[in-house]
């Protein structure tokens, strides 16, 4: 089954996901979808100090938008804070310090920032790592999990009230196709079966993306004031494939889209008065709804499947969260 996956998931890739299926896609695109002013919009962007995530910065810094940049790396971060309100004349533009694997730091972080910036219009869970090995960080949590998916889940459920206090809040997840290899496991969220030498970094990166949307789509019911999607941003030129995908991006870097390529759906999710005519929760490639499974790929999850993953985040997080209060 996963040769079969990975085979049609490959044809696909090389048909969607390329610059040219960007191109080809884009021919659909409305010019005036993305004529938006953002002024007065407080835009939260993770992972903003490179690859698709600083396009989106920048794009929405242009389009007037007061933009907060959350970063793991301060010194990155200030460097391409400068360039962007240099390039757009926006001085509105903030930094924000955060390792999204420590999770007492999520927690903590997104409650002050959501007491000093409520209200929230946009929220952008860009941010995500594809590890080589199996990591634990100092609080037991697998990185690839911990970065991806509590990491997120936990920013994302700190800001909810501040989001829920803006006219027309949007969340967007930054996932990826490579989650239509991966069924949703509820019962392994830590990777623990992955754990030691023959740890598949991909695989994990892939659970961890399908994770992702099925949470997009909890999320969408569990609070339906906030507009919710989840999205591929396509096989993009960045920082983050050259390092973690090394031969995969020696081998496709001439069919690769650009940043901006991979940016656009996400950006146009984020701002576009056309995205949200579509229901809440769906999961977006090129600006338009796409499966979230591959043909015949026996990926479905049940809602019952879904509820019970996102009982597993909770329980996972309390534990880490407040260790004297769960069950020996
Ligand atoms: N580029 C692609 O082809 C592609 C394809 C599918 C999905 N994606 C997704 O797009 C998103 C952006 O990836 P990219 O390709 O621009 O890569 P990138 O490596 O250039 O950017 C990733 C960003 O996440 C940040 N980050 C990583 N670990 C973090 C942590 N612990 N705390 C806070 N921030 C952290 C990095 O510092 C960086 O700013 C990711 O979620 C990735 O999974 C990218």
């Amino acid at each position: 089954m996963s040769l079969y996956r990975n085979t049609v998931w490959l044809f696909k890739g090389l048909r969607e996901y390329t610059r040219d299926g960007y191109e080809r896609a884009a021919r659909n695109f409305h010019e005036e979808d993305m004529k938006v002013d953002c002024k007065g919009k407080k835009i939260v962007i993770t992972g903003s100090n490179s690859g698709i995530g600083k396009v989106m910065a920048a794009k929405v810094a242009k389009l007037n938008a007061q933009v907060h940049m959350v970063c793991r790396d301060v010194q990155k971060g200030e460097q391409v804070r400068q360039e962007i309100m240099k390039q757009s004349g926006n001085n509105d533009v903030h930094l924000h310090q955060l390792d999204l694997s420590k999770l007492k730091d999520v927690e903590m972080f997104a409650a002050s920032f959501a007491e000093k910036y409520s209200p929230i219009d946009v929220l952008i869970n860009n941010a995500g790592v594809l590890m080589d090995s199996w990591v634990l960080t100092e609080e037991g949590v697998e990185k690839t999990f911990a970065v991806n998916t509590a990491g997120l889940h936990l920013l994302t459920k700190g800001l909810i009230k501040a989001l829920e206090s803006s006219p027309n809040p949007r969340v967007v997840i930054v996932s990826s196709g490579g989650m239509l290899v991966q069924k949703l496991n509820k019962d392994d969220i830590n990777m623990e079966s992955l754990k030691g030498k023959h740890f598949d970094g991909t695989m994990a990166y892939a659970r961890t993306k399908r994770q992702e949307v099925e949470l997009t789509e909890v999320y969408a019911k569990k609070y339906p004031k906030i507009w919710w999607s989840s999205m591929h941003p396509g096989w993009s030129d960045t920082p983050g494939v050259q390092d973690s995908m090394p031969s995969f991006y020696n081998r496709m870097k001439d069919r690769l889209r650009t940043p901006e390529q991979g940016a656009d759906t996400a950006i146009w999710l984020a701002v576009s008065p056309a995205a949200t005519k579509n229901p809440s929760g769906l999961f977006y490639q090129d600006r338009a709804p796409a499966s979230t499974h591959l043909p015949l790929a026996w990926t479905h999850s049940n809602n019952a499947e879904k509820e019970a993953f996102y009982d597993a985040i909770e329980n996972f997080c309390d534990r880490i969260l407040k260790p004297s209060m769960s069950p020996q």
